[in-house]
């Protein structure tokens, strides 16, 4: 018997967009001005599989793709080329089925109906989904334990507020317990509080083993708490898939040490850093490639009197500033093509 397929499948996708900007630059006195056509190649031959119970964090800069990818996903957008499969199916031709097994919310933009409450939203939900009531009534408990819902669910969506809105988006995706769930930048917009209460929520569903998610956000700590594979996604294209604490590696990140010394410690000569800078008794140093933590404390410690050691910029936003500043160019992706309209 052959295996099931993989959660999700991206194969070489790519996904051009085409616009139009003025070549005058803009004013409401120059309606006729003239235009040209803009690409931009939001994907470009991307690929990756998660399988089922992965919980992986699909990150990149403003712009870098990551909204485009999760709509090529859940087939709301075709790709140019390339091909997305959940559980083996189309996204986009088998998107009523797979409604079923995922959900989806986009920080960003409302799933739930603007002019009604959010509770009746979870309604028609319900109704579409086929839940039973009992059910229902069992799940929306649960979620309204977690996002406490109940106070607002009875105001039409637009009225809310944007951490109230993206905490019903929340609960709207998760109500059908669906095993594959996308998110994008789900916690945008909400308190410290609830933002605690939906990353337990998110861990406590990612321990099951049965839930595959994928989380785009732009909260590092969020990253370092639930993910353990991270993708990320630079102008396009895939610039990393692995371990988070692959990440630092590939990036040929180098972490900083900040030395605080009894007294200035003059020309400093080590063998397992090199000095950034020296300011009194305070002293920068980057370890050499290979240089472990250890390592580098013993040799300052063997030598010299030292108050504190500080290591530096191990986090994944550190390593991503890396990984983004080893691009040439920042906006490599966009690019004008044809002449003026
Ligand atoms: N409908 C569209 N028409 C034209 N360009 C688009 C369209 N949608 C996205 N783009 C462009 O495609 C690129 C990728 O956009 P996308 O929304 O996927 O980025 P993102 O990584 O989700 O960014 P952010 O973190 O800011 O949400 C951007 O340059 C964006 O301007």
């Amino acid at each position: 018997m052959s295996a099931p397929p993989p959660a999700i499948r991206v194969d070489r996708v790519t996904k051009t967009f085409r616009s139009w900007e003025s070549t005058e630059g803009r004013s409401w006195k120059r309606p006729f001005q003239r235009r040209r056509a803009r690409r931009t190649a939001a994907l470009s031959e991307v690929g990756m599989t998660v399988e089922t119970g992965e919980f992986i964090g699909l990150l990149g800069q403003n712009g870098a793709g990551k909204s485009t990818l999760i709509k090529v996903m859940t087939g709301l957008l075709l790709p140019e080329s390339g091909t997305a499969r959940l559980y083996g199916l189309d996204p986009y031709a088998d998107r009523e089925r797979n409604a079923h097994t995922m959900g989806v919310t986009f920080g960003q933009r409302t799933q739930l109906w603007w002019d009604l409450p959010a509770h009746d939203s979870f309604t028609i939900l319900r109704d579409i989904y086929g839940l039973p009531e009992a059910e229902f009534r069992a799940t929306l408990t649960e979620l309204n334990d977690v996002l406490a819902l109940s106070s607002f669910w009875d105001t039409p969506v637009r009225f809310l507020s944007l951490g109230q809105r993206v905490r019903c988006d929340l609960a709207a995706a998760l109500l059908h317990r669906p095993p594959l769930l996308f998110l994008d930048e789900p916690t945008i917009g909400l308190d410290v509080l609830v933002k605690d209460q939906v990353r337990t929520l998110l861990g406590d569903l990612a321990r099951t083993g049965d839930h595959t998610i994928v989380l785009t956000t732009h909260d590092m700590a969020e990253v370092e708490a639930l993910c353990r594979r991270l993708v990320v996604i630079d102008a396009g294209r895939v610039v990393f898939d692995g371990e988070r604490g692959e990440l630092a590696g590939a990036a040929h990140h180098r972490r900083t040490v900040v030395v605080e010394f009894e007294t200035p410690p003059g020309p400093l000569s080590l063998r397992t850093a090199e000095v950034v800078s020296a300011d009194g008794t305070t002293v920068h140093l980057r370890p050499h490639p290979g240089a472990e933590q250890r390592q580098v404390t013993d040799e300052l410690l063997s030598a010299h009197s030292v108050r504190s050691v500080v290591f530096d910029g191990t986090k994944v936003e550190d390593v991503l500033r890396t990984l983004y500043a080893r691009r040439p160019e920042t906006a490599a992706a966009a690019a004008p093509t044809g002449g003026p309209a």
